[in-house]
Formats: C-alpha cells, structure tokens, sequence
C-alpha cells in the first residue's frame, strides 16, 4: 500500500492528543512542525486534554499508579476510542513497567536537554546560595530521584514538596506561596526548585536557570528530555508517518534506559535515574537508584549501541544484585 501525505482519499487530518500545559503544548507544536515537514499536505489537528493528572492536586495521585501514569491514561483511552490518532507523551512520563497492548511509541523526536536545572528564587543568587552549601534553603521537588540527589548534593539544605506545571511552579516559587503536603500540612516557601533544563527551554524560562546540573552530578530520570508519540499498533497509515519524524538516537537510548526501568519494575515516581550517550557504534549506559537516607548504587556499562535492551538488562540486573530491589520497594508511592 502507498501511503500518500495528505491522503486526498479520506481527507483525515492526523489528531494528536496532549495535556494543555505551556510546556506539553510547545512539545506537540515540535511534533506538529516535524510531521508537517515530512507531508506538507498533511493537516495537523491538536486535541487538548485536562487529564485526571493536572487536576487530581492530591495525594491520591501518588496512591494510584502515580502522576506520570495518571497523564498518560486518559489520552490513551481517547486514542483506543478512535477520537485520536496519536498522543504525545514526554518519555519521562511514561511508565515503564506496564504492558500497552495494542499501542506502539511510533516517533520518539531528537532528545533536548537530558540534565536538571536549578531555579532560584527571583532574587536569591547563586553566590548566596553557594555559600551556604544550601544551609538554611528549601528546595522544592516533587521526584524522588530528585529529592535524593539533593540531599547527596546539599546535604544541608532542606527538600520539600512541590508541584504543579512548569510555569506555575515558578510563579509559586516568586510569590513565596507554601504548599500543601500530602497529608494536608504546610510547608515552605521554597527558595530554589530542580526542573528539567528541557521543560523550562519549551516554555521559553531558560533565563530563570542559575545552574544546570551535568548529567554525571544529577543523573536525569529515564526517557527525559524526549518528546514520544504514540499510536494504535496496527493504524499503519499513522504509523508510516510517525516513522518519518522517528529518531534513531532517542530510540536506542530509550531503549536501553526503559529497559533499566522494566527490570527493575520501577514505577513512576521510583528514585531511579538513567541515561545513555551514543558515541558512533557504541553506547554508555549509567544508571542508579539512590534514597534519601544516603543509600546509592550507580552502574555504568558500554555495549554496541545496536543492542540496547541487552546493555540496559545487564545494567538492571547488576543494580539488582547491588541491592536496587530493597531501595526502591522502600519508596513505592502507595507506602506514602
Ligand atoms: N513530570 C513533568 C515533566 N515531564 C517531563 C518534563 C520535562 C521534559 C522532558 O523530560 O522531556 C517534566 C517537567 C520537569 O521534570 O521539570
């Protein structure tokens, strides 16, 4: 079958389902533009969703399969309902350990930034900060991996939960707003948050970053800094143009990184980093799982860069047997 951009047969346009955030909307805009570029004929349409994740503020978000799961489901359900044909998704967000019969991750786009970031304050400096090593601060996060790294980095300053999107987050951050605890107390403000370098380049704030963490200090959660689409395994027109925007690179590299996750069955808020850089035939895969307490188990391994799901196994399977399985059944969010 030949499959045409435009289809002039069915005159379908291409729905592409997303979260309404500043940040999710810039990310499907980029899938928008590269589809386009592909099939010039091809009409894009963009499907905006309030998922259960952006209005359940609550702990029970935790409780229930975590945020990233509750942001994907909704959108999937549309899209197994025929109402979409595709759904973009940050790879971060998806979770690793669940099956998805039937749906198939079809482009993943050229990986952005993969490190976090630290936003201070409007204000605060970075000497300040620096100076008193994080002393006396508050650091907000939601992640556990995040928060860990905090602590390991400035183990006297103090970690604190923070949420909400990108944009309003740092508006709470300059407002000096508390914020609600899962068990319903207040805590804060924050004088600093960690952000992915990549969220806050999409909402245009990189001028907010007074410092980025290298990958090797704050190692980034699995799949971050890649946008993914997603479609029904078996719509091969979708499929075939997904195909064209795919990227090699952030393939491989989410492979190897998720297959760290599916070992391990990490869930979505698991204290378990993992990134891999291609360098020509090869790839480096580091990963770790680490708790707040100072418990930290990192593994690094090269392997061909064309097996990346036997490189991302044997980098689970030694976390393993270093003890990851204790550290992470430790967090899990419904031990909150
Ligand atoms: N959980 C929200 C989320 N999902 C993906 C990103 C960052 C963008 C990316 O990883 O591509 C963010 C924001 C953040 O972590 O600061």
């Amino acid at each position: 079958m030949i499959i045409r951009s435009g289809d002039p047969v069915s005159g379908q346009a291409l729905r592409i389902g997303t979260r309404k955030s500043a940040m999710a909307l810039a990310q499907t805009g980029d899938v928008a533009r590269l589809l386009r570029a592909s099939a010039p004929d091809l009409a894009v349409d963009i499907v905006k969703f309030e998922t259960r994740g952006d209005q359940d503020q609550t702990s029970k978000l935790l409780r229930h399969g975590g945020k990233g799961g509750a942001f994907v489901a909704e959108i999937r359900e549309a899209m197994r309902a025929g109402a979409l044909e595709a759904a973009m998704h940050s790879l971060k967000d998806v979770p690793g350990n669940e099956e998805t019969p039937g749906l198939v991750l079809a482009a993943m786009l050229p990986r952005d930034a993969a490190n976090d970031s630290l936003v201070l304050r409007a204000g605060l400096s970075l000497e300040t900060f620096r100076a008193a090593r994080g002393k006396g601060f508050m650091i907000g996060t939601n992640a556990v991996r995040r928060a860990a790294y905090l602590h390991r980095l400035f183990p006297e300053a103090t970690v604190i939960h923070f949420r909400g999107a990108a944009d309003t987050r740092i508006a709470k951050l300059d407002r000096g707003d508390k914020q609600r605890l899962p068990d319903g107390g207040m805590v804060g403000p924050a004088d600093a948050l960690v952000m992915a370098r990549s969220g806050l380049e999409r909402i245009g704030m990189t001028a907010r970053i007074a410092h980025d963490f290298s990958v090797d200090e704050m190692l980034p959660a699995v799949g971050q800094g890649i946008v993914a689409v997603e479609c029904v395994e078996t719509d091969w027109a979708t499929r075939a143009r997904l195909a064209k925007i795919d990227n090699v690179q952030s393939r491989l590299s989410a492979e190897a990184e998720r297959e760290v996750l599916w070992v391990l069955n990490g869930h979505c808020n698991s204290p378990i980093a993992g990134h891999a850089v291609l360098a020509g035939n090869e790839m480096t895969l580091r990963a770790s799982v680490l708790d707040e307490t100072g418990r930290f188990i990192e593994v690094t391994r090269h392997g061909p860069a064309n097996r990346p799901r036997e490189l991302g196994r044997a980098v689970g399977m030694e976390l393993l047997e270093k003890g990851a399985a204790e550290i992470i059944a430790r967090t899990r969010p419904d031990e909150h």
